[in-house]
């Protein structure tokens, strides 16, 4: 679904044209057009398999093989490495947080100062704001946190890069309801602020409801439908989502 006013296209922070991904000699991603506004949650739903993962994969540069294109605030990215995504404004959060667990929280927090520099350690008191319980927590080991106190810093340490597009792989995975809670209410604040899109992946459909503007729903490496949030059908969860 394009932009509202053809007469005067919407600005996106992310747009992809006709990304196909590929492992080994098999396709997995057909050919797939998203696109985010700036400030909107997308989401991207789908059942297991369908290639939701390898998709934000293909955007953020750690798939070999694609075609297409990947354009991020108006500039073409596809065929640059993950670093310089990660400096042109794109975070990724992956589906099981993957923070380092031996270091403290502080020095993964230190991990993209190293990176982004001063305009990084200028967020620290946004991502503390955002989480304080990982300013409760800086000296103590990644891997000691909770699930949820580990989802919450690897969503602070993508939050430091300033990204222009922040992707989020299931970030309620194995989470407990209460802190689900939190990342939902961080969610709806980081739209609030407006300043960047957000790309969701999330089986979690009540989640994926309340925090998004608009989805996409694929099966078999397409999407097979597509709209504001509003317009997420039974027939749509029936056809493409349940099990
Ligand atoms: N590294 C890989 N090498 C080969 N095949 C892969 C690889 N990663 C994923 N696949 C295959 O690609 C297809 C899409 O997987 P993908 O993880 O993108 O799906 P998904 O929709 O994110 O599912 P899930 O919700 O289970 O993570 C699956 O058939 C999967 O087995």
């Amino acid at each position: 679904m394009k932009a509202e006013n053809n007469d005067s296209p919407e600005k996106l922070v992310l747009e992809t044209r006709g990304l196909k991904a590929y492992y080994d000699q098999s396709i997995i991603i057909r050919g797939v057009d998203l696109e985010v506004p700036p400030g909107k949650v997308v989401s991207l739903m789908g059942r297991n398999g369908v290639g939701k993962t390898t998709t934000l994969k293909a955007i953020y540069g750690l798939v070999d093989s694609t075609e297409g294109e990947v354009i991020l605030d108006g500039e073409a990215i596809q065929g640059f490495a993950p670093e310089k995504r990660a400096r042109q404004g794109l975070a990724y959060v992956p589906q099981g947080r993957h923070i380092f667990p031996t270091l403290t929280v502080w020095e993964n927090l230190q991990t993209a100062i190293i990176v982004h520099g001063d305009k990084a350690r200028e967020q620290l008191d946004f991502v503390y704001t955002l989480f304080p319980v990982i300013k409760d927590m800086l000296k103590r080991k990644g891997g000691v946190l909770s699930g949820g106190q580990q989802q919450q810093l690897a969503i602070a340490r993508a939050l430091l890069t300033c990204p222009k597009l922040l992707i989020l792989d299931e970030p309620t995975e194995g989470i407990q309801p209460s802190i689900i809670d939190q990342i939902e209410d961080t969610i709806k604040m980081l739209r609030e602020t407006g300043r960047m899109g957000i790309l969701l992946v999330e089986q979690y459909l009540d989640f994926a409801k309340a925090v998004s503007d608009r989805f996409y729903v694929m099966d078999r490496g397409m999407t097979v439908a597509q709209g504001s949030i509003a317009e997420l059908s039974d027939e749509i969860v029936t056809s493409h989502l349940q099990v």
